[in-house]
Order: C-alpha cells, then sequence, then structure tokens
C-alpha cells in the first residue's frame, strides 16, 4: 500500500470536512459582506478540542480568499502583542520586519498596507482563551479600531476558544467594540468519528485498507476520551505499523500494539500545554481523595489567589482534564472529577516535570 502520511498530520485541512455544514455555512455567511467591500461579521468558534475549530475556519478562509486577506494566528505560539502584529505584518508584506522595530511602527505598517492594496483583513485568534486577559483585550481592541488610526483601514476578527465564557473574560471596552457572532461546534459522537476516520483512510491510504474492527478499535478509544485528534494520531500510528511489516491491511493486532503508545502521546501533549502551577494544581487532583474545591484550594492557599485557583481550574476543564460538578451538601458545594485513569495522568505529569 502506498501512504500519504501528510493526510494524518495536524495540520491536514481534510478534502472533505463532515458534519460540520451549519458551522461553515454560517462562517461563510459572515464573511459575505466583505465580497460587497464591507467588514466580515466577527466571530467566536466556540467548542471542546478537536471539535473542528481551526480546521472549519482555514477551509472557510480559502473558499473567501478572493475577499478577504485572512492571517491565521497561533495564539499558543504567538504570545506577545509584538509576536502577533510581526505575523500579521509578514502575511501581509511577505517578509519579516528589521528586528527591532518599534510597536507603533509595525502597526501603522499593517493599517496602511490593508488601505493601499485595498484589503478587507480578517485575524484569526487561534486559543485566543490562552492569551493572558489583559492582552487579548488588547489585541482585539487594536485590530478592531485600527480604522480611528488609519481612514478606510477594514478589519475583521474571528476568536477561536476552547472556552465557552470567553466573552465574558474580556473588559468592557473590548465587548463594546467586539459583539461577535459566536458559532458552537460540539463533540463528535461515536457513529461521526468513526465516520470521519473512515474517510481519513480513504484519503490517505492507497492500495490498502484499514479493517472495519480495527477501525471500530480506533473510534472507540477516541470517543472515550471524547478526542478525534486520538484517534488519528493513532491511526496513522497504526497505519505505520503496519507499512513496516508490509502489510496492505491494517489489522487490530496493529491497532493494539500502537493504543499504548498513542496514550502516552496524547497524554504529554495536553499535559504540555501546561504552566508549572497548573500542572501541580492537576497533580494534587489525581493524587489526593479531595474533591470538592473548595478542599482542594486549601492546599494552595499558601501559593495561588482564590482567582488564579480557579482560572487554573477552568483551564483544566476546558482542555477536559477534569470536568466539574455542583452538588448539595449542606450548602451548594462545587467538586472535580476526574476525567482519566490517574496513573496515566500523574506519569505524563511527572516526565513534564523531570
Ligand atoms: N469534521 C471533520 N472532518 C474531518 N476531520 C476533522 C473534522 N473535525 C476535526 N477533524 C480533524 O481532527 C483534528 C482536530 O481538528 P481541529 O484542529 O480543527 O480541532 P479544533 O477544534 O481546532 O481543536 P483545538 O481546540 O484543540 O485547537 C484535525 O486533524 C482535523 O483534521
Amino acid at each position: 500500500m502506498i501512504v500519504r502520511y501528510e493526510v494524518f498530520d495536524e495540520d491536514y485541512v481534510p478534502e472533505e470536512i463532515l458534519f460540520r455544514d451549519t458551522q461553515i455555512r454560517r462562517i461563510a455567511v459572515n464573511l459575505k459582506p466583505a465580497e460587497h467591500g464591507s467588514r466580515p461579521v466577527n466571530m467566536l468558534c466556540l467548542g471542546p478540542p478537536a471539535t473542528g475549530k481551526t480546521t472549519v475556519i482555514k477551509h472557510v478562509m480559502r473558499m473567501a480568499e478572493h475577499a478577504v486577506t485572512g492571517v491565521y494566528v497561533n495564539c499558543q505560539v504567538h504570545q506577545t502583542r509584538q509576536q502577533i502584529f510581526l505575523r500579521i505584518f509578514e502575511h501581509l508584506h511577505g517578509y519579516i520586519p528589521p528586528s527591532g522595530i518599534s510597536f507603533q511602527k509595525l502597526y501603522s505598517a499593517i493599517l496602511r498596507n490593508v488601505v493601499e492594496e485595498r484589503r478587507i483583513l480578517l485575524v484569526v485568534l487561534d486559543d485566543v482563551n490562552l492569551l493572558p486577559a489583559k492582552l487579548a483585550d488588547e489585541v482585539i481592541f487594536l485590530i478592531l479600531k485600527g480604522h480611528e488610526e488609519v481612514d478606510g483601514f477594514k478589519a475583521g476578527l474571528v476568536g477561536i476558544s476552547t472556552d465557552m465564557k470567553f466573552l465574558a473574560s474580556l473588559d468592557a471596552k473590548t465587548t463594546s467594540v467586539f459583539h461577535p457572532d459566536e458559532v458552537v461546534f460540539p463533540v463528535y459522537d461515536f457513529e461521526e468519528m468513526l465516520e470521519i476516520l473512515r474517510k481519513r483512510v480513504l484519503e490517505g491510504v492507497v492500495g490498502g485498507r484499514v479493517s472495519d474492527e480495527a477501525l471500530e478499535m480506533i473510534a472507540e478509544r477516541a470517543f472515550e476520551y471524547l478526542d478525534l485528534r486520538f484517534g488519528i494520531q493513532a491511526l496513522k500510528m497504526a497505519v505505520l505499523n503496519a507499512d513496516r511489516k508490509g502489510r496492505d491491511v491494517v489489522g487490530v493486532e496493529d491497532v493494539e500494539e500502537v493504543l499504548e503508545q498513542s496514550r502516552t502521546a496524547f497524554f504529554r501533549k495536553m499535559i504540555s500545554a501546561l504552566s508549572r502551577e497548573e500542572a501541580d494544581v492537576l497533580a494534587a487532583i489525581y493524587t489526593s481523595d479531595v474533591r470538592y474545591t473548595g478542599d482542594i484550594y486549601a492546599m494552595f492557599r499558601s501559593r495561588l489567589s482564590y482567582t488564579k485557583f480557579y482560572e487554573i481550574l477552568r483551564k483544566l476543564e476546558n482542555l477536559r482534564l477534569i470536568d466539574t460538578a455542583t452538588k448539595y451538601d449542606r450548602g451548594l458545594k462545587r467538586y472535580v472529577v476526574r476525567r482519566f485513569r490517574a496513573d496515566e495522568v500523574l506519569s505524563a505529569i511527572d516526565e513534564f516535570l523531570k
């Protein structure tokens, strides 16, 4: 069999995006004004990890290329105001500006380029909820208020966030200029995951196949973790495994052999998105028997403010490492629920903290 390995890569945009017609149509409609020379409708794409937010946005950006100049910014990589605007500059100008350029010059050059080239700029801030709150406010404001600096500047903004309450974390000054249309991406159910994985095999494997049992085994595990990305990763490794052995059919044994490895890679990746403090809180949740958030906070009182602690819990929940819920126990109390086996999470944390 011939394997097109790039089809299983993180940033591969599939030929066909399944089960996301509603979101694709809605985003396309929001970009429509750009075809008539007006600003697009600002948007927030909200949903848990691996629900297709980035993929869908990249797909629609390609379709709207004639009307808007889309710049994709990964806020996990570009984490300062300067880095974010350097990325926008580079995309518009096609080269990197001189090092040490002041922010004001950088910003003005971007605004002027958009006006001179008669562009409509669309900035996509992926994982915008991972920016420090004040920075997210400032960046959004600078993009949407550019027309006050340079006449005729037109821009739209798309934020992508795993935090459903992201908008509420912005300050009033920002939300007065940014009232986005919220496009929600729900998690895929088992059948949907299976179908997406099946389609991926058709795109990526020529002259070979993955047996139904093997594919179902991967989909079951991906569904258990509620993470399609895990499924695609495991699929890639299973295909690689069979290919190495010179076989054309990927079977259950190929999947079994790589599941352990995929699971380790999956946890490692999730945990690498955490700061030291966040990893410490996660470790405490997966080590101790304490469940109420107030009791867990007691362990960190000397190190973390109350607000900071709850921000960390929210991030862990958004990354789907834990769930939280409330119950009545002499008053309404919030408690945490572990989502995975403790030994798996703890060994990934140990490795991360080494
Ligand atoms: N509907 C779909 N059809 C085909 N592939 C999909 C679909 N949705 C997601 N994928 C695949 O799943 C993986 C994760 O998707 P994507 O990066 O778009 O998710 P996301 O919601 O942006 O995740 P995160 O919030 O973690 O960044 C990618 O490999 C993507 O190709």
